[in-house]
């Protein structure tokens, strides 16, 4: 695919606040900014961190063309000055992000921006466009795999993404979060992931009869032969007709190494588990029975519970738009500016009536801590850059409201990590985005690390976030100094 200048990509108020920075101010002022969530997509108990690969190439392609310059010159909205600033602009901060594939929990921040204001401004949009895209499919597509206990799932969505970008990035997120393939031939191409799928029922009907439709793709497909049954009558028609495809392959010594039938409509309890049974008593006990028509893990767990006899799924339009939680609600949010005198910065809070919508101050960073015995999350520390934690030390962990909830860790109970890495450090990138099959292995890991009940689909058991000692002082302190009559 051609590269696209995304730098424009962004709204509109991002630039009349740039322009704002250049003239009233300093614009070399350096800040800090915390893109974090609030609350997690579909009431799940965590959310999968995802769109970072993609946010570096637009932060390293950062730069006005010639044509953009003019573009914003014909709005009438930007002097000479400022557009001249533009025309050499290019990102020179420092990024620490979370690294994809990680499950992660609100309130914490993703992607730490440190970087002279005009530019650590401009970059917020697309920023968050893309992390809350590819989170969110990340997200629901946990949910998707969950409930599907281990068999494999197939992204089939493209067809259904909310364009074309939706689709590509869509299943590069849903191969992070578990997915074994995606039907997304140019996704495969860019990502290097596997591409995966079946036929349509356009491939039957084009044949004069369906035994035939299937014996041609048996022909040319015969290693990877999964063929669609409900074209006409799947009990009647399409799974007698697999079954003696099946048997022609057997007795001309074809090996049926992956093979079967996917079913797309009917009730799939009931076909799956007769499907089961003739293809059981033709001694094809291997047999890849899937599954495919707008499911979503609500049915997928209901397929589950009713017993249905399919050990493979494929799932499009629920999984591309995650259509019961269309949004992640990523935010992007001032957190302190840098004191020129001293070279401190100066920690920001943003003010709300709604607690959650307060902000954390300052330059912050998160530890993960883990149970010593399982590897299991206990809870996450928002903290200080620069605080210090010794493992061999008890922790004392409160609740940042309910502040009388504590939760104190003996030492040797316990481990640490920092869980925000360096991404890029005076604007030149210092990190190596894994290949997207190995951040979907450490994806695996990461939800090893969340206990069973954090990752059930309904009413998930809370991990918690905490702050630390010093931030929560530090918080309080910006809280007690807005004092309003
Ligand atoms: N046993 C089942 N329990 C719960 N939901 C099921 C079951 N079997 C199928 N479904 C779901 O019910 C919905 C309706 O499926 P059904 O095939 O009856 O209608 P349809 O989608 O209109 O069919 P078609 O694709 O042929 O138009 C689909 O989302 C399907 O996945
Ligand atoms: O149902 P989804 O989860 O979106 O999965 C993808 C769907 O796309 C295909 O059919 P298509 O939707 O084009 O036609 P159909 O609805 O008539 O089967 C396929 O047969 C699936 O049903
Ligand atoms: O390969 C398949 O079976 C497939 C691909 C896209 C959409 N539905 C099904």
């Amino acid at each position: 695919m051609s590269k696209r200048n995304l730098t424009l990509l962004t709204d509109l108020y991002e630039l009349t606040m740039m322009q704002g920075y250049f003239y009233a101010k300093d614009a070399n002022e350096t800040v800090i900014f915390d893109a974090f969530y609030r609350d997690n997509p579909d009431g799940n108990g965590f959310a999968i961190a995802a769109g970072l690969e993609q946010v570096i190439e637009y932060i390293e392609d950062l730069h006005f063309d010639p044509e953009d310059i003019d573009y914003l010159r014909s709005t009438g909205i930007f002097k000479e000055d400022f557009l001249e600033y533009l025309a050499d602009f290019k990102f020179t901060g420092d990024i620490y992000a979370v690294p994809e594939g990680t499950v992660v929990f609100p309130r914490e921040p993703l992607v730490k921006v440190i970087a002279p204001i005009m530019q650590a401004q401009l970059v917020e949009t697309a920023l968050l466009n893309i992390i809350n895209h590819q989170s969110l499919i990340a997200t629901k597509t946990s949910r998707i795999v969950h409930a599907a206990g281990g068999d494999g799932v197939m992204e089939f969505g493209l067809r259904r993404a909310q364009g074309p970008d939706a689709g590509i990035y869509g299943a590069r997120a849903a191969m992070i979060a578990g997915c074994i393939g995606t039907s997304n031939v140019l996704c495969g191409q860019m990502f290097d992931v596997p591409v995966k799928g079946t036929h349509a029922h356009s491939w039957i009907m084009s044949f004069p009869d369906e035994l035939t439709a299937f014996r041609t793709y048996a022909k040319l497909y015969p290693s990877a032969c999964i063929l669609l049954v409900d074209t006409y009558d799947t009990l009647k028609s399409g799974i007698p007709h697999a079954i003696q495809v099946f048997k022609e392959m057997r007795e001309a010594g074809i090996p049926l190494t992956f093979y079967g039938i996917r079913m797309d409509s009917g009730d799939l309890a009931y076909l799956s588990k007769e499907a089961k049974k003739m293809l059981d008593a033709e001694g094809f006990t291997d047999a890849v029975i899937s599954a495919s028509n707008d499911l979503d893990e609500g049915l997928i767990s209901s397929l589950k519970n009713q017993g249905a006899a399919i050990n493979s799924w494929g799932v499009g339009t629920n999984l591309i738009t995650s259509k019961d939680c269309p949004s992640f609600g990523g935010v992007y949010k001032l957190a302190a500016i840098k004191d020129k005198a001293t070279g401190k910065f100066i920690p920001k809070i943003k003010l709300s009536e709604n607690e959650e919508k307060i902000t954390n101050p300052g330059n912050k960073t998160i530890y993960r801590i883990y149970s010593r015995d399982s590897h299991k999350i206990i809870a996450d520390l928002i903290c200080l850059v620069g605080e210090t934690y010794d493992e061999n030390n008890s922790l004392l962990l409160f609740d940042p409201v309910a502040t009388w909830k504590k939760t104190l860790l003996a030492p040797g109970t316990y481990t640490m990590k920092e869980i925000m890495v360096p991404i890029f450090k005076d604007g030149v990138c210092v990190y190596h985005s894994p290949k997207v099959m190995e951040i979907r292995e450490y994806c695996k890991k990461e939800l090893d690390t969340l206990w069973d009940e954090t990752k059930r689909l309904v009413n998930p058991h809370e991990v918690h976030v905490d702050l630390s000692n010093e931030l929560w002082h530090m918080k309080t302190r910006l809280l007690d100094a807005y004092h309003f009559e």
